[in-house]
């Protein structure tokens, strides 16, 4: 992971060697969007109706005309387009939708994911839920890219595992943690945990 985190610093590009030759599907990693703030999700299950459009398909005006592939009281399925391996348990995952088209995330803001799991005591299905903090440019049009690590028995980060350029995942946002806008502190200080980020402003 150090040797990773030098190359995100040097903002070299990693290869989505596995299913692409293309040169074109090297991506980089910018720096201002390694930062994934938490705090107050705990693990969620749903058992509910699903509320579920295609990225291609997305009916609102609004949305369309802002260029905004997600839609925030959604669940919107997007392609997986490739996959790379950074580590041993830790991957890239590269999703793709309408090239016009920017994700919608802010910096400090993060997606959540769902993925059915099972089925309630009416046998209607199950879903896990989990958040993820994409590391693409918020800027980027096209695609978004989630660095995930993968836990012998977790539920969300197997389904992950399992997924083949092709398939979708269903995705809902932008869930906002903090609004951050460029110059609004003088200092900025961080304090980095697993996925867990502390700021300190001054
Ligand atoms: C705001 C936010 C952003 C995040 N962004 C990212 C991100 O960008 N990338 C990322 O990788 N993660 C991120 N996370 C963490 C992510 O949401 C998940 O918590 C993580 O992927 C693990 O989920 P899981 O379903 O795979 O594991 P879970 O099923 O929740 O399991 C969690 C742990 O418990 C262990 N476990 C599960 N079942 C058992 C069992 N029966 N017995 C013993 N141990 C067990 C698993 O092995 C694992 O170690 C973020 C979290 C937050 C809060």
């Amino acid at each position: 992971m150090a040797a990773f985190l030098r190359r995100v610093a040097r903002s070299t590009p990693i290869g989505f060697g596995a299913h692409s030759k293309s040169s074109r599907s090297n991506f980089h990693l910018p720096l201002t969007a390694i930062a994934a703030i938490s705090g107050g999700f705990s693990y969620l299950y749903y058992s509910s109706s699903p509320n579920l459009v295609h990225s291609d398909q997305i009916g609102d005006e609004d949305i369309k005309t802002k260029n905004i592939a997600l839609i925030p009281d959604k669940w919107v399925e997007f392609k997986l387009q490739d996959t790379a391996r950074v580590s041993h348990d830790t991957h890239l995952y590269r999703f793709s939708f309408d090239p016009t088209k920017k994700l919608g995330l802010d910096v400090a803001s993060c997606i959540l994911t769902r993925a059915p799991f099972g089925q309630d005591a009416g046998e209607k299905p199950k879903y896990v839920i989990r958040p993820y903090t994409p590391i693409s440019d918020t800027e980027s049009k096209g695609y978004f890219d989630l660095l995930i690590k993968v836990y012998p028995e977790g539920k969300m980060s197997q389904h992950f595992a399992s997924l083949k350029p092709g398939d979708m995942v269903e995705v809902k946002g932008p869930i906002e943690k903090f609004k951050y806008t460029p110059n609004m502190k003088k200092n900025i200080g961080m304090i980095a945990g697993g996925s867990e980020l502390l700021l300190c402003f001054k």
